[in-house]
């Protein structure tokens, strides 16, 4: 599903009124129905109070169209005009005039009004920003915003939450509605999957407003919202009389003294994700451990009891996989540089991998092309530097990965692939995957998936979706504090299921 701008929504808006001959406020009717509808089909007429609070512009015009519909089946409503500027939109003022028309006469709130009261069992409807907020919030709109944070009761926001900017960090992080529930026209927006904004919805939910499909199909988004229909689509079947040599022979070169787990966990991944061989590279200490734990995998030791020190590959692997638990020691970074400069075909780098080209950035020059990053935050801002909000850190990671022509996998609660000045958030995962081994675990799965002939950047996107699952999985039969990095391994296969069965009612809507 794409992800537009501020910019394209409005663009869209356009594009819809003109091709479909309709005046923008049959938009905002056909908008505020389907919200109604939504609390319709879960109210079902349940006397509890909804309070509305709606702003001067088209998002207050939604929330103001909503109260009428909300009114006419006979729910309990009080509006609120939150008076914040004289501009007031047209079809904002209409639906006013279309509420005083019904003998409802809202509530207007200025800087001088006392907060109104809310209880706990209240719903309130925000409607006081949307997509057109450009400054901060004025000081008693900020104040009311926090007023209704602390009521605790239901927020059910339009559109977006209100104070929330869609391109930056608000400006004052109090000045933002922690909405418990977003009803979002048409398209995600990116601000919903990064972490500084994120935090500000609990859950959310897409509601077709009728924008032109002609736009939504030809307009090119900067970034992607990943879901089943799009990894079905990347999904490579096994074919029936292949042999172990289809799917790629995988090494993953890592570990030191005390950290030889990261490569088990790496190089089982691996396995599980289906490469045909996996060959796991260790200093010597790792031997026995490894030929234990996995007995399907092949194991080469360095000349070295503690630390890698040269890598030498008797052949040559359809993917590597390197830098999971491997340290920075001199020696260490000398067999990296080596390594780099010996392989022509793209390689995963995770970890210490990627400590060490932070820490020497000439040797990124040595990179192959088209290799896959795995940062976590920290080793992100090691490699790119510091950044002000989470705009301006996809903008240096965008740069980053154009220049050196890598596929840069940045890990969160939604991991975000970026490639050719591309992103795609990942929609899987949760908050038990914050638990040591999981990054080695996704290291592990996207080197097989490339041994197994996927492309760098559907490895890193697909990789990152089926992880995800496949901790969703794990969470859903033991919770999250439970969960372990191996556990994830383990659901490897029934995520593999999941994404092959047929989509369900819901999935297929969001098709
Ligand atoms: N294509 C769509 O998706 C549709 C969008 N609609 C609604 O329209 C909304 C956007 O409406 P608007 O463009 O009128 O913008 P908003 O309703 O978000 O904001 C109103 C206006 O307030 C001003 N403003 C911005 N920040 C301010 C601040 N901090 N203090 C005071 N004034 C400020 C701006 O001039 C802005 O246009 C969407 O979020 C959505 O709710 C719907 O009406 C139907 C169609
Ligand atoms: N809150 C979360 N929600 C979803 N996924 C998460 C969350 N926290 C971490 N993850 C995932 O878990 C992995 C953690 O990777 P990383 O920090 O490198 O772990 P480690 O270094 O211990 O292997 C990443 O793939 C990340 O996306
Ligand atoms: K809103």
């Amino acid at each position: 599903m794409k992800i537009f701008s501020a910019q394209q929504i409005y663009q869209a808006d356009k594009f819809t009124i003109e091709k479909q001959q309709i005046t923008s406020d049959v938009l905002m009717e056909q908008a505020a129905t389907k919200i109604f509808e939504w609390i319709h089909a879960r109210l079902r007429g349940t006397s509890v109070n909804i309070q509305l609070f709606c702003g001067i512009g088209n998002n207050g015009g939604d929330g103001m169209a909503l109260a009428r519909h909300l009114q006419e089946h006979g729910y309990v409503i009080t509006v609120h005009v939150v008076n914040y500027s004289e501009k007031r939109s047209k079809d904002f003022l209409l639906n006013l005039e279309r509420l005083k028309d019904r003998k409802i006469w809202p509530n207007f709130i200025n800087a001088e009004s006392e907060l109104p009261e809310i209880s706990a069992n209240d719903i309130v409807v925000d409607a006081i920003f949307g997509i057109g907020l450009n400054r901060s919030p004025d000081d008693w709109v900020g104040q009311l915003i926090g007023h209704i944070n602390a009521s605790q009761a239901f927020v059910l926001s339009v559109d977006v939450p209100s104070g929330l900017p869609m391109d930056r960090a608000p400006w004052n992080p109090k000045y933002v509605i922690e909405s418990s529930y977003v009803l979002s026209f048409q398209v995600p927006k990116l601000a919903f999957f990064l972490p500084d904004t994120g935090v500000y919805l609990n859950q959310w939910e897409i509601l077709d407003i009728g924008l032109d499909p002609e736009f939504l199909t030809r307009e090119e988004a900067d970034y992607e919202l990943v879901g089943k229909h799009q990894i079905v689509s990347l999904y490579r079947p096994r074919l029936k009389f292949s042999h172990k040599g289809t799917y790629g022979q995988a090494m993953i070169v890592g570990g030191s003294y005390g950290k030889i787990g990261a490569v088990q966990l790496a190089s089982n991944a691996c396995l599980s994700s289906g490469a045909g061989l996996v060959t796991a590279f260790v200093p010597q200490c790792g031997y026995h451990s490894l030929q234990t734990a996995v007995p399907e995998l092949m194991v080469l030791t360095d000349t070295d009891e503690h630390c890698i020190t040269e890598i030498s590959m008797p052949f040559a692997p359809k993917a590597v996989g390197i830098g999971m638990g491997l340290g920075t020691k001199e020696p260490t970074i000398k067999a990296f540089k080596d390594f780099l400069k010996q392989m022509e075909s793209p390689v995963v780098v995770d970890a210490d991998g990627l400590n060490i080209l932070a820490m020497a950035p000439h040797m990124l020059k040595d990179v192959p092309p088209q290799s896959i990053f795995t940062p976590h935050p920290k080793e992100l801002e090691r490699l790119i530097g510091t950044w002000t909000d989470d705009f301006e850190k996809l903008e240096k990671a965008k740069a980053f990965s154009i220049s050196h022509d890598i596929v840069l996998v940045i890990k969160g609660a939604h991991t975000i692939v970026l490639y050719k000045g591309k992103g795609y958030v990942n929609t899987t995962g949760n908050p038990g995957m914050a638990t040591a081994g999981s990054g080695d675990v996704l290291t592990g799965m996207v080197t097989g998936l490339m041994a197994q002939g996927y492309t760098s950047l559907e490895a890193a996107i697909f990789g990152v979706y089926l992880h995800g699952l496949a901790g969703d999985i794990s969470a859903s039969q033991n919770g999250y504090e439970a969960l372990k990095a191996s556990d994830i391994v383990n659901s490897i296969g029934r995520a593999y299921v999941e994404i092959l069965s047929p989509p369900d009612v819901e999935e297929k809507e969001q098709e």
